[in-house]
Parts: C-alpha cells; sequence; structure tokens
C-alpha cells in the first residue's frame, strides 16, 4: 500500500495502452453515435447501463478502515479505472466515500484519438452529510474544466443549503431528490430513473462498501450489467471496508443463494488481477 497520492500525482495526464483497452471492452456499454444510442435506450426500456467497479485487497477490503483513502490499484490498473470513468456518462459514489476520500471522479486518461471525455459525478447523500465548499477537489476539478460538476442526490423533502446549491451550480451540477425507503435508502432503481431522466445512459457505481454491499443484495432485479472488479496482492487485515453482500437464503431452508459470476474473464494488469463479469442469472 502505498502514500495518499501527492497533488502532481493526481494531476498528470495516464494511458492505457489499446492492447488492454480491448480486454475490457466487452464489458463496457458501445461507444456508438448519440442516435444509435437513443435507439438502444428505447429498446431497453430506459435502462441505464450499468458497470460495478471497485478495486480490492485479498481479503475483500475497499480500505483500511471506512475514513481511511487507501490506494490498492497499481499504475496500470489505476489507468484502467480512469479509462472506465472516460467510457461511461456518470461515476457514482456514496458519501462514505466522498467524506473519506475527498476525490476528484474526473478522468485523466487520453484515448486512442487524444480525446478526454469526462463523467459525471453522482454522490448518494440522502441525508444531506457531505460538507462540500468550492475547495473539494470535485468542485475545483469541474471550476477548472478538467471535469464536471457533481450531482448530489439528497432524500426528497431535504433542506438544501443556499450556499451549497450556489456552489454547485456555479460549476454545472446540482442537488436532485430521489425517494427514500423506511431504512432511508432508496431504490437503485429510482436512481438509475432519476439519472436516465437526465441524459446518462451509462453509470460505473465506484464504491464504497455500503453502496457495493446494498447494489448486490438489489441485483435479483438484473440492475448490474458488469463487473469489473481490481484484485490487487495485498491483504489490509481485520478491521476494512469489506465487499460482502447480505446473504439471501435458499428456498425451502437450503443452502444460502450464491451471486456468482459468468462469461469471466481475468486480466492481468501490472502487480494486479482484473477480474471482468457479469452477474449469473
Ligand atoms: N478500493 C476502492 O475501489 C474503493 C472505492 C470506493 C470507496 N472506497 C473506500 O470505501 C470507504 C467508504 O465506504 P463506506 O461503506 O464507508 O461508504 P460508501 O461510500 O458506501 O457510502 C455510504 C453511504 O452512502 C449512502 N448510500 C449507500 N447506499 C445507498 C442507497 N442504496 N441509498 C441511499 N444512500 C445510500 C448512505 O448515506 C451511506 O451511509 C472509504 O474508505 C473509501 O476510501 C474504496
Ligand atoms: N480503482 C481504485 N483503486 C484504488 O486503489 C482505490 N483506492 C479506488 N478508490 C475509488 C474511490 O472512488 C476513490 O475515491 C477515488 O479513486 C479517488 O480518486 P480520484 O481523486 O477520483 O482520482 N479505486
Amino acid at each position: 500500500m502505498s502514500a495518499p497520492p501527492n497533488k502532481q500525482e493526481q494531476e498528470e495526464t495516464l494511458t492505457f495502452p489499446s492492447s488492454h483497452a480491448a480486454l475490457i471492452d466487452p464489458y463496457l456499454p458501445t461507444l456508438s453515435p448519440e442516435k444509435e444510442n437513443e435507439d438502444r435506450w428505447e429498446k431497453m426500456n430506459g435502462k441505464v447501463y450499468l458497470t460495478l467497479t471497485y478495486a480490492h485487497s485479498l481479503d475483500a477490503a475497499l480500505s483500511l478502515s471506512p475514513g481511511v483513502r487507501t490506494a490498492l490499484s497499481g499504475r496500470l490498473s489505476k489507468a484502467m479505472t480512469h479509462y472506465l470513468r472516460a467510457r461511461h456518462d456518470a461515476i457514482l459514489v456514496g458519501v462514505g466515500t466522498a467524506v473519506a476520500d475527498d476525490p476528484g471522479l474526473n478522468s485523466r486518461v487520453r484515448l486512442a484519438d487524444c480525446s478526454t471525455r469526462q463523467p459525471r459525478p453522482v454522490v448518494l447523500d440522502p441525508r444531506g452529510r457531505w460538507a462540500f465548499g468550492a475547495e473539494s477537489k470535485v468542485v475545483r476539478l469541474a471550476a477548472e474544466g478538467k471535469g464536471l460538476g457533481p450531482w448530489v442526490l439528497v432524500r426528497e423533502g431535504a433542506v438544501i443549503d443556499e450556499g451549497r446549491r450556489k456552489i454547485l451550480e456555479r460549476v454545472g451540477g446540482g442537488f436532485m431528490f430521489v425517494p427514500v425507503g423506511t431504512e432511508g435508502r432508496f431504490q437503485w432503481g429510482d436512481v438509475l430513473r432519476v439519472l436516465g431522466r437526465e441524459g446518462v445512459r451509462s453509470v460505473m457505481v465506484e464504491g464504497g462498501g455500503e453502496v457495493i454491499n446494498s447494489l448486490l443484495a438489489a441485483d435479483k432485479n438484473g440492475l448490474v450489467d458488469s463487473v469489473i472488479v481490481t484484485i490487487a496482492p495485498t491483504w489490509l487485515g481485520q478491521g476494512g471496508v469489506v465487499v460482502s453482500p447480505p446473504r439471501v437464503e435458499g428456498p425451502n431452508g437450503g443452502p444460502p443463494q450464491q451471486v456468482r459470476l459468468a462469461d469471466v474473464r481475468w486480466c492481468p494488469m501490472g502487480d494486479d488481477v482484473v477480474l471482468c463479469g457479469r452477474i449469473a442469472k
């Protein structure tokens, strides 16, 4: 595990070789002209393409503890993550990640045609916990034209701080309202509907633990189109934020149902390995 990246490391342009991109591309939403995208969107009844992607250790930990930013990906798999960011319309994280990591949520990879493409940062924050300001990295990058302004999804009826609303709107972002259930959570279907209404056709969900586990638990509805996991050759030890969704009991008291991947591909990337797949039906 390395020290937190310094500002220069965080802002340098990354390259992701096309030979590696070719391994990952079958698991990504297609890059097609807008018209074709809209036709497909209608055929799929307005289903936003969802890629679940994150990096974890050999003991399935995303980080040392909830409030700690922990670098796991090596140089090449990190470039892959930035390539994924360029290949989706939006990138979504939970407020726990926004608070712990102060993430940029932009793409720093140059694509094969030398262009860059930025995803819309989306933060799930039902209770309005994220105390961002103009100096928060994602806001600053948007102000500098290096990313898009974030959308913060809060519960319907939440009282919005005027100052924060202005900060977001100044960089092209804003608050959006989504209904919550009894547990104070959004339904994933509602989240995707809100994003779809705003023109988002693909989203990569990057974490953290609660977001990933709640999405895997909800996937009986077939929301996840592909899964791309970077596995780093390290154990973080007990106490980390772990990917392990709640068990679903099997029928008639049988063994618990497993969430399994099909159509699997393992891609070595530097010291890491990237696992791609789709959730088996
Ligand atoms: N290694 C990686 O790829 C990676 C990726 C992202 C985050 N992380 C790490 O994960 C840690 C944060 O994880 P975490 O589990 O504490 O926080 P999290 O990012 O999953 O955020 C949790 C919060 O998001 C909101 N949320 C989650 N699911 C929701 C739903 N269905 N509806 C409404 N709101 C929902 C809730 O407010 C919840 O408290 C940090 O340490 C971060 O560094 C690692
Ligand atoms: N792929 C990946 N490898 C890692 O080792 C790691 N720690 C993350 N973590 C994802 C999480 O969403 C972080 O918040 C962003 O990676 C912050 O990075 P940026 O500032 O957006 O570049 N993701």
